[in-house]
């Protein structure tokens, strides 16, 4: 099989796939074993990642710093020792690890250079991984200090509004895609609990389309909210009105119905996790044959007690059975302490996938991006090209 390529990785000694393997709760001792030292990367080739947090994924030495230069206080010093107080390490529930981020973002959030500087390393982060092409997400309104009512995390109000941190996480990324030679796109993020702020979430993404915007999220926590608030339900109304395209959190942890109602009412294009799917075959078979895009997060799902902790009966191992559209992605890597090769290796050892199958979910990923047609055609050309296919033997 040449699905592994021989060579150094980050993965090799990678934390988070030695205490998955280790729990109690994981798969077999052999396959941790494998986990543990095998010298081998997964899918050493080109790839496209289409859910991840920019503020699920800061580097814990840019908080230290960040901390220090504005004199922000932490339990911690050092990257040993900070980060066990914001990694989840065992299967918690969505609303534990949403309580995560309350660790640091307070560092970040109100600050232009912090800002900038963890979407520039982001990129830099995912072009270390081989990702060509990212779509990364955040709510801008989490990040600032000025007109978002409440303010958050504990923050005085100062002179940050969400319109300036789309500008300056728009920068970051133009920088870093300058610097690494990969593309990065950004989604901007409404948020479950607070829906006053979606209709201004849908304007910026409207003026931000052509820097680099190219969709609209809902995020936050679905299993204390599992029906769309009706000022979600109208930013949506508008996305697609302007052509904004749209992407879920659905299905991650709650019931089908939250999936039903993303792509029927708020008119989804690809759903966010979308796991319990499944317990409704009527609606499972439905989105098959809309070709429906699933974006899976394998690590993510276990740590946030979504899934099974037992990878080997994952709901990935069904949509790949079933040959359904989906992306394989890290969701918050700085909270799982991992990185796209560890949920790679996961789907690799513990749920059989092949390389033939890692190359059809990139492309089928890359078919589903909300980039413009002709730039989404450059991609796959690079992907075919790069894993030596011409179109005529795709998938
Ligand atoms: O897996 C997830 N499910 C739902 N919401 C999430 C997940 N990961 C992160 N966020 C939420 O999205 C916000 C914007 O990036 C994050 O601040 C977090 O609250």
């Amino acid at each position: 099989m040449h699905i592994i390529a021989r060579r150094a990785a980050k993965s090799i000694d990678s934390p988070v796939l030695s205490s998955l393997c280790t729990s109690r709760l994981t798969g077999s001792r052999r396959l941790c074993t494998m986990a543990n030292h095998s010298p081998e990367q997964v899918f050493n080739k080109p790839k496209v990642e289409l859910h991840v947090h920019l503020d699920g994924a800061i580097r814990v030495q840019t908080i230290l710093e960040v901390a220090k230069r504005r004199g922000i206080s932490l339990p911690a010093n050092t990257v040993k020792e900070m980060t066990p107080l914001i990694i989840v390490r065992e299967p918690a529930t969505l609303s534990k690890f949403l309580g995560k981020f309350a660790e640091y973002m307070h560092v970040v959030a109100g600050d232009r250079e912090a800002i900038k500087r963890i979407a520039f390393e982001f990129v830099e982060d995912k072009a270390k991984e081989g990702v060509i092409y990212v779509e990364v997400r955040y709510s801008p309104h989490l990040l600032a200090n000025t007109q978002v009512d409440p303010i958050q995390w504990n923050q005085e109000e100062g002179d940050l509004s969400p319109d300036e941190v789309v500008r300056l996480v728009n920068e970051g990324l133009r920088e870093g895609e300058r610097a690494f030679d990969i593309k990065a796109r950004s989604i901007l993020c409404c948020m479950r609990h607070m829906p006053s702020w979606s209709m201004n979430v849908v304007e910026l993404c409207k003026k931000y389309r052509d820097e680099g915007v190219v969709a609209i999220d809902l995020a936050g926590d679905e299993s204390l909210n599992c029906e769309a608030n009706s000022e979600h339900r109208q930013a949506y109304e508008e996305a697609e009105r302007c052509g904004i395209h749209r992407t879920v959190h659905a299905g991650e942890v709650g019931p089908p119905t939250v999936v039903k109602e993303a792509v029927e009412v708020l008119k989804a294009e690809r759903v966010g996790h979308g796991y319990r799917t499944l317990e409704d075959q009527v609606l499972y078979r439905n989105l098959l044959a809309q070709d429906m895009h699933f974006e899976v997060c394998p690590i993510s799902s276990k740590l946030t007690g979504a899934c099974d902790s037992d990878f080997t009966k994952h709901p990935v191992i069904t949509f790949r059975k079933d040959k359904a559209n989906y992306s394989l992605n890290t969701d918050d890597p700085l909270i799982f302490n991992s990185s796209l090769h560890d949920d790679y290796s996961i789907a690799h050892q513990f749920m059989g996938f092949t390389e033939e199958e890692f190359k059809r979910l990139n492309i089928k990923s890359a078919e589903s991006c909300f980039l413009p047609e002709e730039e989404k055609r450059k991609l796959l050309d690079k992907l075919y090209d790069a894993y030596g296919m011409t179109q005529s033997t795709a998938f």
